[in-house]
């Protein structure tokens, strides 16, 4: 895989991840909201069977206790109190003999009524006497008062009374969820009361989504339980703005997440960020160009240059250059450079005294003075080597005070070479003027000869100021035995080129040099 496809590989899952997770994050917040508000639908509907059962407690204790044996005005009467408050009891009968022989809302039976079979019966623990509840559940009941109304009711009996009671209450009241339902629960039965049949044992016996349903029992009435579901069908329906919101929020997180992951990694791999990262990581490395006498076929130096490799790969020269460049990073890159070549040269048995060693010199250190700096360092003005610096003619050097640092470097024993002849900034008064040893022919040139250009014919011109000035000349990039051949008989002293030899590392340094005639 390529490194930019691995680039968007890493934004793109990172948006993803991004989005994923805080996908997650919101449903875990919108599953807790939707639980919270569950648990308060079945502790509301609990509150519910609480006040029915103490309802129901309120009117039949009272009125059984009352003792009336005939369904008598009086008894009615007592009757119809006691319903006048009720919330969730909409009538009350009165048995003679197992049979209903009045209730309040139709007074006095013509045709008494049997009592049926109950779902079940609940031993009444509060009473001594004979007073069990017996709960029958009545889906589709039409009381008598109200013959057109069918209602789903529980109807409760304990000793002479029973009261019907409407589920209608708990429904009208502010319960969010759609579905639930009200049980008793009495060893291994359960009944239903109220709500959604069969909801209880759904929830039970299945396997149920996260957060989307509630069991709850009441404390005070054993046996009563609710079950309660909301799906999160029905939630989102509920919550569509909000979610919706929600997405495009986590869709622009997981985007601008993506887009920053990519900002960051091409600021890492940035050129920028890689050279100034690369001085303090050991990312420049120095390698060593042989220099020839073109006479007598000699090496007598060889020209430093730079190159640096990190993980992201090898980055050149005219890549790097411009960056220290721009972060006023050329004086410690230097240092770091003398530094480093003079230990590996030093170390090299084979190099004779006055070998020379050519380092390039940013013309901007010549401006700033650094250069002069160069005249205190120790291992350069006691080296072996003739040390020659080498400056590409610029319009900084111009000037007396770069002069004056020519003329302290030269008194030290450094050679000068102005490199880079014949292009960009050309003034040739310094020539007389820049106390410079050598000069040296670009390799455009050098490679201007094969084709007998302009600037191949400028050559002996050029070798006529060397000679003028008595300076060495240097050509560089000489590829060919044509090109040695004509910088040779033009009178080029050195040259420099792949002919040669390729800058190399010190190991492969050391080899070359081993081999050659020094
Ligand atoms: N201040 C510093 N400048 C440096 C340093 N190291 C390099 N440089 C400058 O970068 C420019 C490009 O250098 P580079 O890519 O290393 O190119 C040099 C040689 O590799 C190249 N060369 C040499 N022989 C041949 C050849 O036969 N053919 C061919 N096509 N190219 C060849 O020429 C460049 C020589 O550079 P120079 O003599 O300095 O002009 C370059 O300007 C370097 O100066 C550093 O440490 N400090």
């Amino acid at each position: 895989m390529k490194k930019y496809q691995q680039k968007s590989l890493i934004a793109v899952l990172t948006g993803v991840l991004v989005f994923v997770v805080g996908s997650l994050v919101l449903l875990y917040f919108a599953g807790h909201k939707l639980a919270a508000a569950i648990q308060k639908d079945a502790k509301q509907i609990v509150n519910h069977i609480d006040a029915a059962v103490s309802e129901r407690r309120q009117i039949l204790f009272p009125l059984n206790a009352l003792n009336f044996s005939e369904c008598s005005d009086e008894n009615l009467l007592e009757m119809r109190r006691a319903l006048f408050d009720a919330k969730y009891v909409v009538d009350i009968g009165f048995f003679k003999n197992n049979q209903l022989v009045c209730t309040t809302g139709s007074g006095v039976l013509k045709t008494p009524i049997n009592d049926r079979t109950p779902d079940y019966i609940r031993n009444n623990l509060e009473s001594k006497n004979d007073n069990n509840i017996r709960v029958r559940f009545e889906p589709k009941l039409k009381i008598l008062l109200f013959e057109e109304r069918i209602m789903q009711v529980v109807i409760v009996r304990q000793g002479n009374y029973n009261l019907i009671m409407d589920t209608a209450a708990i429904s009208r009241s502010n319960i969010a969820a759609p579905y639930w339902e009200i049980t008793y629960k009495t060893g291994s039965d359960s009944f239903h009361l109220a709500g959604k049949s069969g909801l209880s044992k759904e929830l039970a016996s299945h396997k149920q989504i996260p957060f989307e349903t509630a069991l709850m029992c009441s404390d005070k009435n054993t046996g009563y339980c609710v079950a309660v579901r909301t799906p999160w069908s029905e939630f989102f329906a509920d919550n569509q703005f909000l979610l919706i919101i929600s997405l495009i929020l986590t869709c622009l997180t997981g985007v601008s997440s993506a887009l920053i992951v990519d900002y960051q990694i091409a600021a890492r791999r940035s050129t920028n960020n890689r050279v100034r990262k690369g001085l303090t990581k050991g990312s420049f490395y120095w390698t060593y160009q042989p220099i020839i006498c073109l006479h007598t076929g000699k090496v007598i130096g060889c020209e430093v240059l730079a190159r640096f490799e990190d993980k992201y790969g090898p980055l050149y020269p005219d890549e790097f250059i411009p960056v220290i460049r721009k972060n006023n990073l050329t004086w410690s890159f230097t240092q770091a450079m003398v530094a480093k070549v003079l230990k590996e040269l030093t170390e090299l048995d084979d190099l004779p005294t006055g070998f020379k060693v050519s380092i390039n010199i940013f013309p901007c250190d010549v401006e700033l003075g650094n250069v002069s700096l160069l005249t205190q360092e120790p291992a350069l003005i006691n080296s072996r080597f003739i040390i020659c610096l080498e400056i590409t003619e610029d319009e900084y050097l111009d000037t007396s005070i770069a002069h004056a640092h020519f003329r302290t470097l030269v008194d030290s024993g450094f050679n000068l070479s102005l490199d880079d002849f014949g292009t960009g900034y050309s003034n040739l008064r310094n020539l007389q003027n820049l106390s410079f040893h050598q000069l040296k022919i670009d390799r455009t040139f050098v490679q201007d000869i094969a084709t007998q250009g302009l600037k191949a014919s400028m050559i002996p011109n050029i070798m006529e100021l060397v000679r003028k000035f008595n300076y060495t000349c240097v050509a560089e990039g000489i590829e060919t035995t044509e090109q040695e051949a004509m910088l040779k008989s033009a009178g080029v002293h050195y040259g420099q080129g792949w002919k040669y030899g390729r800058p190399m590392k010190v190991d492969k340094f050391k080899r070359y040099i081993a081999q050659q005639t020094l």
